[in-house]
């Protein structure tokens, strides 16, 4: 699938990049263009690909510190500034584009939503956000702009990738490196999914077809990608277990957002060397894969990819309401009766249950 990236802030330009990396390293060639877009000026100097700086004359370089309204307001203003930038990026061959955002900042979060609609009005191609929810350990701020930012940007974009930034996380890390290792995992899972759809030199021909993506992220609302990978063995007839396996582990422990299980579409893809992928077990998987999410729509495909391994990726369009998404909602509106008890006036209003029309 062809797409176009924008990555909002800080989150999003480094999230860009990982994911222009991944698709340059592999020979991908799915991610036709990105640029980082930001209001901080010492964001976009560590970055490789294209930048463009906005809202000089509100922040002079140096960011919105959180405040995302005032994110909302600069990609308001700089809305046609931005989209000349984009001209001639998004071509008639892309057949999506990503937003790539952190929902808990403020740049990304509150341009997100702005910068999703402004594309819509546009272009004629599906436009998704790649939304980062803050980790539980993440100050109130970050959870309740994100309460916000998601509210707005699931109403915005014809769906929303979450990814949750607790989904991967490991013990032993700094935060920095946390993010470092998330972003590589999202870059991996998101890559190969972009990735499927398209013709790989030498490889072979891909037989999960671009449209398959989007019509499973057609219902729109949330969406959530799920992953697992292990070694097989070279005769595919020994892997009927472990693909469906693989398939479980994806959907049960390795979505980018824990405990999305219920769905209202589905795409499982195998990837690997098409000899160590039994169509028995992709069979097994995909039936298990519609038990388990309820979903009668459950696409299927391979993608073949040289490696020891075999990989199964599950993205899971129209995601119910999660365990983990109401613990976030539940925090989201905590944070933001906190903040409000501590102002006057409140610049907005948000309540968990004006979240309740996105399910
Ligand atoms: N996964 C991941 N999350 C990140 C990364 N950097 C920041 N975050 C998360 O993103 C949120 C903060 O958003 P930022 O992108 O830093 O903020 P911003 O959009 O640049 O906005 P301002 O800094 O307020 O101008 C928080 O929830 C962080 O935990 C990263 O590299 N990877």
């Amino acid at each position: 699938m062809k797409v176009v990236l924008i990555g909002l802030g800080q989150a999003g330009g480094k999230l860009t990049q990982a994911l222009a990396s991944y698709d340059y390293e592999m020979g991908f060639d799915a991610i036709r263009d990105a640029l980082a877009v930001n209001t901080a000026e010492a964001d976009l100097q560590p970055l490789d690909i294209d930048t463009m700086l906005i809202g000089q004359d509100r922040v002079k370089g140096h960011g919105v510190g959180g405040d995302n309204e005032l994110g909302a307001e600069i990609m308001q203003s700089a809305a046609t500034e931005v989209l000349d930038g984009l001209d001639g990026r998004i071509t008639s061959q892309a057949e999506g584009i990503f937003v790539v955002a952190g929902l808990g900042g403020g740049t990304g979060s509150g341009g997100a939503p702005v910068l999703a609609k402004e594309l819509k009005r546009i272009y004629d191609v599906p436009v998704y956000v790649l939304g980062i929810l803050p980790g539980r350990s993440e100050g109130s701020i970050y959870q309740a702009n994100a309460g916000r930012s998601l509210k707005t940007v699931a109403r915005e974009a014809d769906a929303t990738l979450l990814i949750d930034n607790d989904a991967w996380q490991s013990a032993d890390e700094s935060v920095e490196e946390g993010f470092e290792t998330i972003n590589q995992q999202i870059a991996q899972r998101v890559g190969l999914l972009l990735a499927s759809g398209e013709v790989i030199d030498g490889v072979g021909e891909s037989v999960v077809d671009s449209s398959e993506v989007i019509n499973t992220l057609r219902p729109g609302g949330i969406a959530a990608l799920g992953y697992a990978s292990a070694k097989a063995s070279e005769d595919s007839a020994e892997n009927i277990n472990t693909i469906t396996s693989l398939a479980r582990n994806a959907l049960l422990t390795g979505t980018s957002l824990p405990n999305a299980v219920k769905a209202e579409t589905a795409l499982l893809v195998i990837a690997g060397q098409p000899e160590r992928i039994s169509r028995k077990g992709v069979e097994r998987a995909r039936s298990w894969l519609e038990d388990e999410t309820g979903s009668l729509e459950v696409r299927g495909g391979d993608f073949p990819l040289e490696s020891d391994r075999l990989a199964a990726l599950v993205l899971l369009g129209g995601v119910e309401r999660s365990n983990r998404l109401q613990a976030f909602l539940d925090r989201a509106a905590e944070a933001y009766e906190q903040a409000t008890e501590q102002q006057a006036e409140p610049a907005a209003t948000f309540q968990n249950d004006e979240l309740e029309d996105l399910f």
